[in-house]
């Protein structure tokens, strides 16, 4: 996992280097440079300069542009706060072209370095001035973060440009993972700046960007299905049965020991495509004393049957995951929301962003708007582990905060949640803490949609099912 850091932590560290001899920004203006002319060498650069540090990166590239005798074309928008000496004999480089318009059209590359961590929300004629420079269809290299993007929260402020690539100057910003930031960032590349052996701030976040260890997984000679767990998976209700089919198919390729649906149609005996599923009633299977962990949720519905089940088994001392509906009466009905405030075994609930909304009364939209702060006040107010699905999903405890870098949009699919349900079941059932396990499940979830779509470029049409076995193997690797 990788460090994550707010922009006050990061105002910090630059605070905490402000004396330094090079400057952080002389350092991130050479390390742009070196990036830009690795790249692009013989381009025509055009480097939007803003009115604060974020331009001043801007123009120390620019310096070094010039010195390796690149052609380019600086615009600065509004007038530069500082208006430093420094700036005064950078902009009048003998060679630099300087505008204040947007004459970007004959440049090759564009180089956003308007705003940065400082950013306010744009007002109107900013905002058109960069959907101007958007039109344009170049590429566009972001400095530190693309414009108009907020780089805690990944959501544009209200519009932002698209950037390729975005050069990320001194450490890596949650906002560059999560909600819209992925689809503004493009490819992002982590410029330190500081040695490693630097002192830095407390994480206020970690990325996901790896797997993480399944070691503890392996199979021992001496084991058996009974080491490996019994899990039951709740829900299956008629219209609805699939999604406890994908669960529990899941969570057999997974690993868990022996799974068993609980369903509330009755008329689902087998799953001929999956016979070692065990498929029983939902009331016969809350009765079982040999189980080791349920789900509920995938196809529950909200029938009185499903809303008492999932009461009794708040009440149990089984360590529990909530999904789907479940977490929908957990919203509608206070006194089951008490039930899982009040539980002592582990719970963990994994909604989507129009769930989180439902339980913490507010709309998808404000969920949206802060997903980091969801996941952390849902895991507070209903004493749980948290997995917030959606792009850039967040899994939180009581230890912290991490967002998983895998997964695209081709999973925007009915069933893929199911599938997750059951994958992190079967990890947690088999030995992993709660946490772990969501943090595995999340990301090689993800990591077998991101194989999927190396060669389904356009991401359409990718089946939950179809992830399973890819699943499997990336479990194995
Ligand atoms: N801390 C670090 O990690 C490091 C920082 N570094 C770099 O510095 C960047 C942060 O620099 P920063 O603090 O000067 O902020 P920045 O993004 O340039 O914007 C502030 C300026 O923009 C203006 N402005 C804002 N919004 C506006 C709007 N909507 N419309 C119009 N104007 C608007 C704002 O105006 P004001 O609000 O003051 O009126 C102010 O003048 C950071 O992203 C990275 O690139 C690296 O060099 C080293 C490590
Ligand atoms: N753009 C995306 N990037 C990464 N993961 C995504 C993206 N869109 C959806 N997902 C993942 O796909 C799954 C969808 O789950 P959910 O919305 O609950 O579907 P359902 O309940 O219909 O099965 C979640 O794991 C979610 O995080």
């Amino acid at each position: 996992m990788t460090p994550l850091y707010l922009s006050g932590a990061l105002r910090k560290l630059e605070a905490d280097h402000t004396g330094d001899n090079p400057s952080l920004m002389a350092l991130a203006g050479a390390a742009i440079a070196d990036w830009l002319l690795e790249r692009y060498r013989g381009c025509r650069f055009g480097l939007l300069i803003g009115p604060g540090n974020n331009g001043g990166d801007a123009l120390v590239s620019t310096r070094h542009l010039l010195d390796a005798g690149q052609a380019v074309h600086c615009i600065v928008p509004r007038q530069r706060s500082s208006g430093s000496p420094q700036d005064a004999a950078l902009l009048a480089t003998p060679g630099l072209q300087v505008s204040r318009t947007a004459e970007l059209a004959d440049c090759d590359v564009i180089v956003d370095g308007l705003f940065g961590l400082g950013l306010r929300t744009l007002d109107q004629s900013m905002i058109d001035w960069l959907l101007s420079v958007d039109a344009l269809g170049k590429p566009v290299i972001a400095i530190d973060v693309p414009s108009g993007l907020d780089a805690d929260r990944g959501i544009p402020k209200p519009y932002a440009l698209r950037a390729t690539h975005t050069l990320s100057m001194l450490g890596l910003k949650p906002g560059y993972y999560t909600a819209e930031g992925r689809d503004f960032c493009g490819e992002i590349h982590d410029f330190a700046l500081l040695p490693h052996t630097a002192p830095r701030p407390a994480a206020d976040a970690q990325l996901i960007d790896g797997r993480p260890s399944c070691t503890q997984l392996v199979r021992r000679h001496a084991s058996h299905k009974g080491t490996h767990g019994t899990l039951a998976i709740f829900g299956g209700s008629t219209g609805m049965t699939g999604a406890a089919l994908l669960a529990g198919r899941m969570a057999v390729r997974a690993g868990a020991g022996k799974v068993q649906l609980g369903v509330l149609d009755q008329t689902l005996g087998v799953d001929p495509l999956q016979p070692e599923l065990m498929i029983r009633s939902a009331t016969e299977l809350q009765a079982d004393p040999g189980l080791d962990l349920a789900v509920i949720g995938p196809g529950l519905g909200q029938s009185a049957a499903a809303s008492s089940l999932l009461e009794h088994l708040l009440k149990s001392t089984l360590p529990l995951l909530l999904d789907a509906d479940a977490l929908n009466l957990v919203a509608a009905k206070p006194e089951t929301r008490q039930l899982l405030r009040e539980r002592t075994a582990p719970s963990l609930i994994t909604p989507h962003p129009a769930e989180a909304g439902r339980l913490l009364g507010l709309s998808t939209q404000s969920i949206q708007i802060d997903r980091l702060d969801a996941a952390k006040r849902l895991g507070e107010q209903l004493n749980t582990s948290v997995l917030l699905k959606g792009s850039g999903t967040i899994c939180a405890d009581a230890a912290g905060l991490s967002i998983n870098a895998s997964g695209n949009g081709a999973l925007g699919s009915a069933g893929q949640g199911d599938l997750l349900s059951g994958l992190i079941a079967a990890l947690w059932v088999q030995g992993m803490p709660a946490i772990d396990a969501a943090r595995l499940g999340a990301f090689v979830h993800g990591q077998a949609a991101d194989e999927w779509r190396a060669s389904n470029p356009n991401g359409l049409g990718l089946c939950a099912s179809e992830l399973i076995d890819p699943i499997r193997h990336l479990l194995n690797q």
